[in-house]
């Protein structure tokens, strides 16, 4: 079991039933097959050379007892005894050989195998994972996705790599065995064989008593990697109020479940070998006793009688791995079967195919209504227009759908009624390089990866000269504050990198946008982003990135855009009223409240 392995067989679905997972992914990866043909053949040929040393146990004792009547006599006309045992050692010698050289190379081809479908897998899911529509990734925990692109694609590994060679050799082994025995002795070949039937059904049913149990222990490791994480992610607030003492009796409560699930999985599972162990045993006995009282009533050779001890030890030991290669197996289809439902994840944002050469910027949204997965619209019927080269703002109470606006004009969601369109062509009619190249977009969440300041600057450009990326950072007022930094423009960001503030971030993020030079700008202010510093530094920006180009801008702060061609005022996903701000201011309704709340004008507040 491991740990943070996440319970798979609770969420396989009946759509996954009708073929098998593992078909259906081998299916997906025919190009492979003729490597696993040739992992296949040199198992095949390693099981023989495995074999054949104890059958030659059984010729040199035949050589011994019988001497010029020996099989090896019979076979290479030699009739000295010292002759036939040199031809045994010499076939020996080569036989292990064979054996050497072939278990290399499939162990070889084997484990390439599985590490060619492993990465195959890994990049075709995350390609995929990649073109999902935004609003899967924001309803489908990062931590579910996340387990799929990593412990099942390892766990599928892992099943090529071990558990299908295993399984070959056991069939293989019970196949080859199985052979000399019916050569041999059809009595023999019935008791050797005999505890198989028993030690497969004590698999399957222990199999099935374990199951629930493994089940257990998946749920409590998932509880306690959810506590942990949930608990190291809300550190700041555990510590501000000193709640300490109680998280780590939370994390102990967790981790004592773990703990006891697990005993009550080892118990059961350590039982199994022994159970096995008697089985093999009787098979053991009754070939050792029955075999030698053949030989003494002299229907069977003394030499065959030493290779069936031999083989019957040989037939069942591998048995006891069965549940465990059982288990491999099961987990490989769970898991192929998680990551074939992922990539069958239907992509619904899907992009058109015109191109348009240099766009305008005209934005419209005709008549447009949208909202989240079942729920109510959130916007009800918007008309806007912003005419090429004219700044626009966005306001309103939150919660009143600026954001989703945003969304539809990036195409990240689309529109249940009505259309989007850039310079009149409906955007799900474009291309996504056209569409979202002539949009720069900066977030109110803004990520940075990790990196230096200068390639999150030219992420959407990372050919930028580093002159294009200062520029960009001058204008966006972010050149000030990177100097400063120890490494400039080197320094390191993101993961692991220099901490910035909220603003700075916002800065980057504008800078980053502009260096594209998009015909659209499309910001999504953050209340919490912005300071004092950062608002003047926004306006400033604004007034000098926005003169050539369109920009919607969603304001908290009605300043920020108190110059704006024309304020749109949403109230619960609809347009109340719009107008400059001195238009807004005068009419008196949502915009000229907002403003007098902000500006701190208790007069018209109270007034109103
Ligand atoms: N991903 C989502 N899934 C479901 N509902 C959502 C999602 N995003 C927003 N909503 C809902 O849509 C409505 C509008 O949200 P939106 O974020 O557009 O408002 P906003 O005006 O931008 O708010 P704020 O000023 O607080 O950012 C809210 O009721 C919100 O709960």
């Amino acid at each position: 079991m491991e740990l943070g392995e996440p319970n798979l067989d609770l969420v396989t679905t009946p759509a996954a039933a009708p073929t098998s997972p593992l078909r259906a992914l081998s299916r997906r990866y025919a190009g492979y097959r003729a490597r696993l043909v040739a992992a296949v053949v040199l198992s095949t040929v390693n099981k023989v050379a495995d074999v054949v040393p104890e059958l030659l146990i059984g010729a040199a004792v035949d050589v011994v007892v019988r001497g010029d009547q020996s099989f090896v006599a019979d076979v290479v006309g030699a009739e000295s005894r010292y002759e036939q045992l040199v031809w045994l050692a010499v076939v020996n010698a080569v036989v292990w050989l064979v054996e050497s050289a072939s278990e290399y190379l499939a162990a070889l081809t084997w484990r390439n195998l599985a590490q060619s479908i492993e990465h195959d897998l890994r990049v075709e899911a995350y390609s995929h994972v990649q073109h999902l529509d935004v609003s899967w990734h924001e309803t489908r925990p990062a931590g579910t996705t996340l387990a799929t692109l990593n412990d099942d694609v390892n766990q599928l590994e892992r099943f090529l790599d071990v558990g299908a060679p295993a399984i070959l050799q056991t069939v293989l082994n019970v196949l080859l065995v199985g052979a000399v025995f019916a050569l041999s002795s059809v009595t023999l070949l019935l008791l050797a064989f005999a505890p198989i039937p028993l030690i497969v059904a004590g698999s399957l049913l222990f199999q099935k008593r374990l199951d629930p149990l493994y089940a257990r222990v998946r749920e409590t490791v998932a509880d306690l990697s959810g506590t942990l994480s949930a608990n190291l992610g809300g550190i700041t607030t555990i510590k501000a109020f000193t709640a300490e003492h109680r998280e780590r009796q939370r994390v102990e409560e967790a981790s004592l479940a773990y703990r006891s699930a697990n005993e009550a999985a080892i118990r059961s599972s350590a039982a199994f070998v022994p159970l096995v162990r008697v089985a093999i045993l009787a098979g053991f006995t009754c070939t050792l006793l029955i075999g030698g009282f053949q030989v003494l009533d002299g229907t069977l050779e003394v030499g065959l009688y030493s290779v069936l001890v031999f083989m019957t030890q040989r037939l069942l030991w591998p048995l006891t791995a069965v549940a465990e290669v059982l288990d491999l197996y099961q987990r490989g289809r769970a898991s192929a079967g998680r990551i074939l439902r992922l990539l069958d994840e239907p992509v619904t944002v899907q992009p058109g195919e015109v191109l348009l050469h240099e766009p305008a910027g005209r934005i419209e949204l005709r008549g447009v209504r949208a909202g989240y997965a079942d729920g109510p619209d959130v916007l009800h019927g918007i008309d806007l227009v912003v005419p090429a080269g004219q700044t626009h703002a966005v306001v309103g109470p939150t919660g009143s759908g600026k954001s989703t606006l945003l969304r539809l004009v990036l195409r990240f969601e689309d529109t249940r009624a009505g259309q989007v369109l850039l310079d009149d062509t409906d955007t799900r009619d474009l291309d996504w390089a056209t569409l979202r190249g002539a949009l720069g977009y900066v977030s109110q969440d803004v990520y940075l990866f990790a990196g230096s300041v200068a390639d999150n600057i030219a992420y959407g450009r990372p050919d930028a000269t580093r002159e294009e990326v200062e520029q960009a950072a001058r204008a966006a007022e972010a050149a000030a504050f990177v100097e400063a930094m120890p490494q400039g423009y080197d320094t390191p960001v993101g993961e692991r990198g220099v901490t910035l503030s909220g603003g700075q971030r916002q800065r980057l993020a504008l800078a980053r946008a502009l260096l594209r030079d998009p015909a659209v700008l499309v910001l999504d202010e953050a209340t919490s982003a912005v300071d004092n510093e950062t608002e003047a530094a926004i306006q400033r920006s604004l007034g000098l990135v926005t003169a050539e180009r369109t920009a919607l801008v969603v304001a908290h702060r009605l300043s920020t855009v108190r110059h704006a061609d024309r304020i749109w005022v949403l109230d619960a996903g609809r347009i109340s009223e719009s107008g400059t701000h001195d238009e807004l201011v005068a009419a008196g309704g949502a915009y000229a409240q907002l403003w007098a709340v902000q500006t701190g004008d208790l007069e018209v507040v109270r007034a109103q």
